[in-house]
């Protein structure tokens, strides 16, 4: 039974489902980082929200993880490069919490306009300072929309309706959807010198930190009130603080900071400015949402493979996943024969697939292929890292589908380029589900790969097999599969057996001595 820790406080719903779908759960939020290394590799999931922090050395530690998830949108807290090369998948769940957020923002847009918090403190220590609270209103304002991804745009739609004018800096915003959105597209430093309020919407990457940096707060207008609700780092704290001072910017709210928890922060006690400690996600909608939605996800990946919002894995729907499951066998065997027989000499490789196998989604089966043939450079890859390690390795993939009926309802071809040429084995799935050999280096062999088997190429010739099972018989080698393919009769012949026992390097070279065998090599599936 797997198991999973949920590591950071998430809504009881979490638990249950796991449970549900029969994963044994534990709850632990607020260990020290040394006590979850102590026992992360107890676990086959770890469902997270923002506090835990999985580092490298963390993954390291995990020896049985299989999938983080991230119940919420922010995966920064996560190494995906070092999830991905563990083989450990990385999900988030990107919209549980959007609304939630959406709303945050516009809360603080409000709060900023009129002061209300200061406001509030004010009166409640008995003030009753009325003519201190002068706001401002938000109807045509025009406000600026630094990110208009799924949280931009229901900012965007929400301040529409609260009759302001929506400008937008997002570079990957189509003019179709800003149309759509009823937004206008602009360059930054437009919406810089346009904007009497700044929402930020982005992730936090190499492009986007600082986007709010000293010089481009130089560069807004003046009185601008500002609200950020994505990620700390993406204004200079510093320069807001100064910026705040100085009147330039009449008013900021931050629900996220540079350093969090932000216990201490320059900009604290600054006038004008409001804080709140990262509440953007804290509403028991989006909480019962996003720990739904990560347990339902890691849960489908643990209990049927199936993949959903994975930052670091192509998708595979739960109802995707029993159908594929069977051709990414087929594929991971493919994949694992041409690796042991080429080795380490594959500069490019082609996955081709047709019938029925070309309907389904490619991904799968070409991560599966991967997974097979890296094998000849690492125990532990799976279809997580078995791209990035091809990658790393300048392996060519290509993916072909043809639309050609052939000998069999469905097929899946791999073929490795090597300095020898071309070298290709192909397979089928006997009742839609038991992956068979069909084709191997271009001669038609039929056979289950499984265990131990030995791969022989020999001159077709009499004598042969007799010679050859004696061989096997005196080493007290049992056979348990034979299956012989041929160009033509007395040319190029290959064997595949299987043996019940594992077969040593003296053996193999009695194998190659006999005469007419051209190559010998062990496989192990
Ligand atoms: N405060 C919170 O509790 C809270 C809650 C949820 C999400 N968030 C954060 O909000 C942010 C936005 O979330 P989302 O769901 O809208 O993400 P999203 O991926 O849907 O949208 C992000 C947008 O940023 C745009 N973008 C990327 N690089 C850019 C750049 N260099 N300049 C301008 N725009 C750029 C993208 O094109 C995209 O449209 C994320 O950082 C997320 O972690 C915070
Ligand atoms: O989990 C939280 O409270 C914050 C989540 C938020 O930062 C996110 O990126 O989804």
């Amino acid at each position: 039974m797997p198991k999973v820790l949920i590591s950071d406080s998430m809504d009881p719903k979490a638990a249950e489902i796991f449970r549900a779908n029969g994963i044994e759960v534990d709850e632990k939020p607020g260990l020290s980082k040394d006590e979850l290394k102590a026992i992360i590799g107890d676990y086959d999931g770890l469902a997270i929200r923002s506090a835990t922090k999985v580092t490298k050395e963390l993954l390291e530690a995990a020896t049985n993880l299989k999938v983080v998830g991230r119940a919420g949108i922010g995966v920064d807290n996560v190494d995906i490069p070092a999830a991905s090369a563990k083989g450990v998948v990385v999900m988030n769940t990107p919209f549980g919490n959007s609304i939630t957020t959406a709303e945050h923002a516009i809360a603080l847009m409000f709060a900023v306009a009129r002061e209300l918090p200061q406001a509030d403190v004010s009166t409640q220590s008995g003030k009753w300072e009325k003519n201190r609270f002068m706001g401002v209103e938000l109807t045509g304002k025009t406000l600026g929309l630094i990110g208009a991804g799924n949280i931009g745009s229901i900012v965007a739609e929400r301040a529409l309706g609260l009759r302001m004018r929506v400008i937008a800096y997002d570079p990957f915003l189509t003019p179709e959807r800003a149309i759509d959105l009823g937004v206008e597209k602009v360059a930054l430093a437009d919406l810089l010198a346009r904007a009497d309020f700044i929402t930020l919407h982005t992730p936090l990457t190499d492009q986007t930190r600082n986007v709010l940096s000293r010089e481009n707060l130089a560069r807004t207008k003046k009185g601008v009130r500002i609200v950020n609700c994505a990620r700390g780092g993406l204004i200079d704290e510093v320069a807001l603080k100064e910026a705040l001072e100085s009147g330039h910017v009449a008013g900021a709210a931050l629900d996220v900071f540079v350093e969090e928890p932000a216990k201490a922060n320059p900009l604290f006690g600054t006038p004008g400015f409001i804080a709140t400690p990262h509440l953007g996600a804290s509403t028991t909608e989006a909480q019962v949402n996003v720990a739904i939605q990560v347990a339902e996800q890691m849960s489908d990946y643990l209990m049927t493979g199936g993949v959903t919002n994975a930052l670091n894995m192509p998708s595979l729907s739960a109802e995707e996943a029993p159908k594929l499951k069977p051709y990414m066998e087929l594929a991971q065997q493919l994949g694992s024969l041409i690796g042991q027989l080429v080795g380490r000499h594959i500069t490019n490789v082609a996955i081709e697939v047709e019938g029925a196998a070309a309907d389904l989604n490619p991904k799968p089966i070409t991560g599966a292929v991967l997974a097979g043939l890296m094998r000849v450079y690492s125990d532990t890859v799976n279809m997580v890292n078995a791209p990035f390690l091809a990658k790393a390795r300048g392996l060519d993939v290509r993916e072909v589908r043809h639309d050609r009926e052939g000998d069999y309802h469905t097929l899946v071809r791999v073929t490795a380029n090597t300095p020898d040429g071309p070298k290709s084995v192909a397979g089928t799935l006997f009742g839609n589900a038991k992956p068979r050999l069909v084709e191997m280096l271009g001669m038609g062999i039929e056979t289950e790969l499984f265990g131990e088997m030995i791969y022989i190429a020999n001159d077709d010739a009499p004598g042969f097999i007799g010679r050859l099972g004696s061989t096997l018989g005196e080493a007290a080698i049992n056979i348990g599969t034979f299956q012989l393919g041929r160009r033509s009769a007395g040319g190029e012949a290959v064997l595949l057996l299987s043996v019940d026992h594992h077969v040593d390097r003296g053996l193999l070279e009695r194998i190659k001595a006999l005469p007419g065998v051209r190559e010998v090599k062990p496989l192990r599936f």
